[in-house]
């Protein structure tokens, strides 16, 4: 049987490190993306020791369309082909939209939107060369279906990443290419961390009462794990959810409902 080949951007590291072990671990090749030379490499290194040599580390900036079509070129030579794009590198800022620095919101647009529209982008037209279809997942949050306080910016770039998903999914469903979005609410990563120490910081509390209060805010009463969001990634990318498309699923532990 052929093997398929996955696209992970942001896998260095948090989500998509746990989204990069487990598709691994279900028989995909794997493209460790990130920007970050060293943690793309480590990731790759672990996954190859537990699950043989299916894994290598590429380095991207999503900003960069450049880069992006460049990555998609090296895994298709490497790999022979591509199955699986899955969107996941992002970053946060908490600011007032008062205080928010205009680089700093130009930068995460960039990277959240535009690295998603890229990929898009890139992974489509792939995906049509080949004549495969396929499937891209996109990583939108609780956050883009509702604004918070102190997440202008970033909430922004989420709600945008589920109506270009939307469009896409329409746009590209007569390929059979498919394009879905997972929603966390709260993940234990280094994002979650950055987000609750500025929290903290801003509205004078200890890191530790700022984390009680959000977990406070879920139904079930625990954030969720990186692997808690990899498992829906991989329903995603299964032939299960072939007809599925245009979709985004929520994985808050009920802390709000669509
Ligand atoms: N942690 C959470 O609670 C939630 C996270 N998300 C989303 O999930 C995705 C992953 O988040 P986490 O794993 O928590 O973040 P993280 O900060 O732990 O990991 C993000 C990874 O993306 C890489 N990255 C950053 N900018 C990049 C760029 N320009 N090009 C390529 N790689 C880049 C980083 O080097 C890092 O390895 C993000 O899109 C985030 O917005 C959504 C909802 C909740
Ligand atoms: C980081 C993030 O997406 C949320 C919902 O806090």
């Amino acid at each position: 049987m052929t093997q398929k080949v996955a696209i992970i951007t942001g896998s260095g590291r948090g989500i998509g490190a746990a989204i990069a072990n487990q598709l691994a671990g279900e028989g995909y090749a794997i493209a460790v993306a990130d920007i970050d030379p060293q943690t793309a490499d480590q990731v790759a290194q672990s996954i190859n020791q537990n699950a043989g040599q299916t894994a290598r580390a590429y380095v991207v900036d999503v900003a960069k369309r450049d880069e992006v079509f460049r990555l998609v070129d090296e895994v298709v030579q490497d790999w022979g082909r591509l199955d699986l794009f899955v969107n996941n590198a992002g970053i946060a800022i908490i600011a007032s939209i008062i205080d928010s620095d205009p680089e700093e919101v130009e930068r995460l647009l960039n990277v959240n939107l535009l690295g998603t529209f890229w990929g898009i982008q890139a992974a489509a037209t792939q995906f049509k060369r080949q004549g495969t279809g396929g499937k891209i997942i996109n990583a939108a949050s609780l956050a883009s279906v509702e604004g918070s306080a102190l997440q202008g910016a970033y909430s922004a770039s989420k709600f945008a990443i589920r109506g270009l998903g939307q469009s896409a999914a329409k746009e590209l469903a007569p390929d059979q290419i498919t394009v879905n979005a997972y929603d966390p609410g709260i993940v234990l990563t280094s994002l979650r961390d950055g987000i609750d120490e500025t929290t903290a910081n801003l509205k004078q509390r200890t890191f530790a009462e700022q984390r009680a209060s959000v977990v406070n805010e879920i139904a079930l009463k625990r954030a969720a794990t990186p692997a808690d969001v990899a498992n829906v990634v991989s329903f995603l990318a299964s032939p299960q959810a072939d007809y599925i498309t245009g979709q985004s699923i929520l994985i808050d532990g009920g802390m709000r409902f669509h």
